[in-house]
């Protein structure tokens, strides 16, 4: 569903007209079919790769980055019955028919789609995201304004140093073995939460 907020200087933008739903999702080993192959391709497959999914490409032309990352590269143009076995796909050509007909596929076979030039005729979009180690910070404007996203990640990415990854995961390591290993950390935890707010 999409909604219309008017922006400083009577520009318009279309957002989504209810909140998304935020979740953390496992792919690993789920089919998931990128079509297209050019950057908003790529950068959408990066992700879906470091998770583990199976990544199934779709297009004409597919950037090399791109084709090194994929399980798969179906390098011809898209056509029905392409979206077969996935578990999330993404419509990501630069051709607004191609990335309708992709939506419908979805919407027929009731597999969630993310539309890059259309976010409303899909049913997910993707954040920008902050990653050390396990602790990740996803950030969306529900399509609003994907430049704010990117800022923000940016702004974040230079408060949470490296050390983040390393505080993860001794976290995870003291979880494991106890409440007590897990309260001696709680002072590292404070001091890395107030260098923050710095
Ligand atoms: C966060 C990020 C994640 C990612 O893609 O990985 C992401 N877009 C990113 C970059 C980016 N997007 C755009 C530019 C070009 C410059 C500019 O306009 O700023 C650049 C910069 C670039 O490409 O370099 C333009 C754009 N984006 C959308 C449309 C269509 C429309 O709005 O109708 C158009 C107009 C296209 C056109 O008309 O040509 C739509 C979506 N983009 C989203 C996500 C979803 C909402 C996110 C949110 O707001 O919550 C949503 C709804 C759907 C989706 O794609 O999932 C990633 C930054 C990652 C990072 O750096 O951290
Ligand atoms: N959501 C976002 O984050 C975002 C950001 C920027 C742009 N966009 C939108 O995404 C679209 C793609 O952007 P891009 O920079 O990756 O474009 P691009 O021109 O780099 O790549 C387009 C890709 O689509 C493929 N393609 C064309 N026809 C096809 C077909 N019939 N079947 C399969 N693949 C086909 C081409 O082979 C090519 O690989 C743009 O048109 C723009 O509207 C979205």
């Amino acid at each position: 569903m999409l909604d219309s907020v008017l922006l400083p200087g009577g520009l318009e933008r279309r957002v989504m007209a209810a909140p998304l739903y935020p979740l953390f999702m496992d792919l690993e080993g789920r089919r998931c079919v990128v079509v297209g192959g050019g950057k908003v391709a790529l950068r959408k497959a990066r992700r879906l790769a470091e998770s583990g999914a199976r990544v199934v490409v779709v297009a004409p032309e597919v950037l090399p980055e791109l084709a090194g990352l994929a399980h798969e590269v179906v390098e011809r143009p898209y056509r029905r019955g392409d979206l077969d076995g996935a578990s999330l796909v993404f419509a990501a050509t630069n051709k607004r028919a191609v990335n309708a007909a992709v939506a419908e596929e979805a919407r027929d076979r009731r597999i969630p789609a993310n539309v890059a030039d259309a976010p409303g005729e899909g049913d997910f979009a993707v954040p920008s995201v902050l990653r050390r180690g396990a602790l990740q910070v996803a950030i969306s404007t529900g399509g609003a304004s994907p430049a704010l996203a990117r800022r923000v990640r940016r702004e974040l990415e230079e408060r949470f140093g490296p050390e983040w990854t390393g505080l993860v995961g001794e976290l995870s390591e003291a979880r494991k073995s106890g409440r007590r290993a897990e309260s001696e950390l709680e002072g590292v935890v404070d001091r890395c939460l107030s260098q923050l707010q710095e």
